[in-house]
C-alpha cells in the first residue's frame, strides 16, 4: 500500500495550479482552459483503453494514473471538489448498477 490517496492528489493539484505555467504541468493545463484539459483527459482515457484491450497490465497501471491525474485537473478547473464525486458514488452504493440501468430503461 502506497498510502497515497485521491485526496492527496487533489491537494497537490490545488497547490500546483497556483504555480507558474513554466514550471508546472498542472498550472499549464489550468491556464490552457477546460477544452484543452478535457481533451487531454480524453486522450489519456483512450491510451488506458488501448492498454486494457491489449492486456498490457503495466501500461494500464501507468495510463490509469494519467487518467486519474488529468481527471483531477478537469475537476479543479470546473471547481468541483472530489468530495462531490465521492458523495455521488456513495449515493450509488444504495443500488446495484444493473438495477439502476434497468430503472432508467423503464422510465
Ligand atoms: N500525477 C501527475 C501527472 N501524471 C501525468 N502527468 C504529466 O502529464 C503529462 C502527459 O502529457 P503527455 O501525454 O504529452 O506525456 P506522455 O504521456 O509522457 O507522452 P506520450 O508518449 O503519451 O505522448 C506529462 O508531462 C506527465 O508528466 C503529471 N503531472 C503531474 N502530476 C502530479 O502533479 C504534481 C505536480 O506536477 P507539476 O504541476 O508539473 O509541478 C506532480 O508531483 C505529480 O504528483
Amino acid at each position: 500500500m502506497s498510502g497515497f490517496s485521491l485526496s492527496d492528489l487533489e491537494r497537490i493539484v490545488e497547490e500546483r495550479a497556483k504555480a507558474s505555467a513554466d514550471e508546472s504541468w498542472t498550472a499549464k493545463l489550468v491556464a490552457g482552459g477546460q477544452p484543452k484539459a478535457a481533451k487531454k483527459l480524453g486522450e489519456e482515457a483512450i491510451e488506458a483503453v488501448m492498454a486494457a484491450v491489449t492486456n498490457d497490465r503495466d501500461n494500464l497501471i501507468y495510463e490509469a494514473a494519467d487518467v486519474l491525474y488529468h481527471l483531477m485537473v478537469v475537476l479543479k478547473i470546473a471547481e468541483i471538489p472530489l468530495e462531490n464525486v465521492m458523495t455521488e458514488l456513495a449515493r450509488r452504493t444504495a443500488q446495484s448498477g444493473l438495477k439502476e440501468k434497468a430503472s432508467r430503461r423503464n422510465s
